[in-house]
């Protein structure tokens, strides 16, 4: 079982290129035609190879698992969207681009620090429990953190954590005094102080850093998903959460997502981090996907998964074609 955080218990990818859409393989101009906000964005190839008119197939081969399909490759300001043929390809390109972050982060620091959101995304971390990853990746660096977490008994069929061990950490072998569940016996304020001391004290035994640009905590790597109303981790549209600057942990009780107790990091974390994968999959997540990466804003205020911004990190949006489709 997880070590619970209260201290009571223990506490090359390539560069792109630009590509003038013009001069795009036609099935790739087919796809841009029927999709014409993208083709107002700056496109970006990677070496290219293209089979099928609408779908962008574009060989990504840094994040590519073999025997996947390329995904097509957006960019706008400092992000990268992939749009994937299907959840199954998204998901093994996941499963490759998180185990090449863990060889890159065990071999320079001895240590790779994840964090993952609860949801859809979990199912979408299958792959990465399968040959050739599971047999290969230094399961015992890693160290798994939750964005945010509902405060239920862990138990619970709302709990983010029963969720990831059912999902994902029961088949895996990370020692459970590295995995940090929040102490669900305390209130939602005093679980968020908990949590936000555990973070401070593994940042003192140097298992996590803190980033020398903002002071904040710098994850090796945040897996997370996205709500259909834009929310990410338990941050909210149009809460006033949304611009907490000085805590790294902090708490609702009144998610307008059930259940209503719920701890969060805060945006300075989030936008702390190395490497950030975003994940959306399925119809439901097209609107907020159009909003985040067409060309026409049509308001100005943001959701909160376009307040993810990171100070000197890798934002990477992992989509299928359903999620994709009102680009
Ligand atoms: O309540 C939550 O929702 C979001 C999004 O979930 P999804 O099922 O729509 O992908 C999730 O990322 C977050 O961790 C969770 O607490």
């Amino acid at each position: 079982m997880a070590r619970s955080l209260s201290f009571s218990l223990i506490s090359s990818f390539l560069r792109p290129f630009p590509t003038p859409t013009s001069e795009l393989p036609a099935n790739l101009r087919s796809f841009f035609t029927v999709n014409p906000s993208l083709s107002r964005e700056k496109i970006t190839l990677k070496s290219a190879t293209f089979s099928s008119v609408q779908s962008c197939r574009i060989s990504t081969s840094a994040l590519m698992a073999s025997g996947t399909t390329p995904p097509g490759l957006l960019t706008k300001g400092d992000s990268e969207l992939l749009v994937f043929d299907s959840e199954e390809e998204l998901s093994n390109s996941l499963a490759k681009y998180t185990a090449d972050l863990s060889k890159k982060f065990c071999l320079e620091r001895g240590a790779f620090t994840v964090v993952l959101s609860g949801g859809s995304l979990v199912k979408s971390l299958r792959k990465l429990v399968e040959t050739p990853y599971g047999d290969s990746i230094d399961w015992g660096k890693w160290h798994i953190f939750w964005v945010d977490e509902r405060v239920v008994p862990k138990d619970h069929p709302d709990s983010n954590y029963k969720l990831v061990f059912d999902g994902f950490l029961s088949k895996v072998q990370i020692p459970a005094s590295q995995v940090y569940a929040i102490n669900d016996s305390l209130s939602a304020e005093g679980a968020a102080d908990d949590y936000e001391s555990c973070l401070k004290h593994l940042v003192n035994e140097g298992v996590l850093l803190l980033s020398p640009a903002t002071g904040f905590p710098k994850f090796d790597l945040m897996l997370l998903g996205m709500g259909p109303d834009g929310h990410i981790a338990s941050l909210f549209p149009g809460h006033s959460l949304l611009t907490e600057n000085e805590r790294w942990v902090t708490f609702i009780n009144n998610s307008p997502k059930p259940p209503p107790k719920r701890i969060t990091f805060t945006f300075p974390v989030i936008n702390s981090s190395a490497y950030v994968a975003l994940v959306a999959t399925g119809a439901g997540k097209a609107d907020v996907v159009h909003r985040a990466f067409g060309s026409k804003n049509s308001s100005s205020v943001l959701l909160p998964v376009q307040m993810v911004k990171l100070d000197n990190g890798t934002l990477t949006w992992f989509t299928d074609k359903a999620a994709a489709s009102k680009l």
